[in-house]
């Protein structure tokens, strides 16, 4: 065995978890439903996010923090949709954060239990970004998901701006995946409006964030256009 494969080894002895975020109302999106409940080539949003951990590779546990009002429509879309795939049902709080809370109280595992955090409204996350983000968490502690920014980009306001080095930019997705042990520590912190991610909640207890490979097509849902550009790219992931 090379030393990648034993450390790859080693990584998938590690139980495994995903806590998928489902509790938001997607304002930006105003649609009669949260977005997460979407249809996209006729199935939920939160059905095709679930479908691509469930068929990763990746022998994980699926947790989804939904709110609580939208659990008795959740059992019958999974009727409805004959979706079967096991999880454990959690309730959402005020904010992403929160809901993460939440989902993080549920899992009993280790300090070495790997945790990744996605949001339900990222439904063509592949099974290779899914795969990096847990082996790099299992090797160096966390693992945030990240593409490089295509466009130039400055910072500032419209009267004055500096431009910055792009190579240095970097776009921030999901999967974000811990080792429970810190994140569960970084997650005892009191809210902050600044929190806008797992990895800013985590970098905060002095932990350096690793970046790994995402994808321009692990896109999140989250205005009405959204919907039809995931149409076309779960097509062409179809036909590929
Ligand atoms: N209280 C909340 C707020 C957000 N989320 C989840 O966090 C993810 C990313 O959030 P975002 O895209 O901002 O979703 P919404 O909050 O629903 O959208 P908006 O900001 O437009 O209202 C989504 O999967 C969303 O459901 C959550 O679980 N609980
Ligand atoms: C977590 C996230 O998707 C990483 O890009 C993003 O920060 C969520 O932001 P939002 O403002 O809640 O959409």
């Amino acid at each position: 065995m090379t030393e990648a494969n034993l450390k790859s080894h080693i990584s998938n002895l590690k139980s495994k978890h995903v806590i998928i975020v489902a509790g938001g109302s997607g304002t930006r999106m105003q649609a009669a439903v949260p977005k997460q409940f979407l249809l996209i080539n006729g199935l939920p949003v939160l059905m095709h996010t679930m479908l691509a951990f469930h068929n990763s590779g990746v022998n994980l546990d699926i947790v989804l923090v939904l709110h609580p009002d939208f659990h008795e429509y959740w059992h019958q879309l999974c009727k409805k949709h004959s979706f079967s795939i096991p999880h454990l049902l959690v309730a959402g709080g005020e904010t992403r954060f929160h809901s993460v809370k939440n989902g993080l109280n549920s899992i009993h595992g280790d300090e070495q239990t790997l945790i990744a955090v996605h949001d339900a409204v990222r439904p063509l996350t592949s099974a290779f970004v899914i795969q990096t983000s847990y082996n790099h968490a299992g090797e160096h502690g966390n693992a945030v998901t990240a593409v490089k920014s295509r466009d130039s980009v400055r910072r500032g306001t419209t009267d004055k701006s500096v431009s910055l080095l792009r190579d240095e930019i970097y776009l921030v997705q999901t999967p974000q995946t811990f080792k429970a042990g810190l994140l569960r520590k970084a997650y005892e912190q009191a809210f902050s409006p600044n929190f806008t991610d797992d990895a800013s909640v985590v970098e905060q207890t002095g932990i350096d964030i690793q970046l790994t490979e995402g994808s321009h097509e692990n896109i999140k849902i989250t205005f009405p256009e959204d919907i039809a550009i995931a149409e076309l790219l779960l097509r062409k992931k179809a036909t590929v």
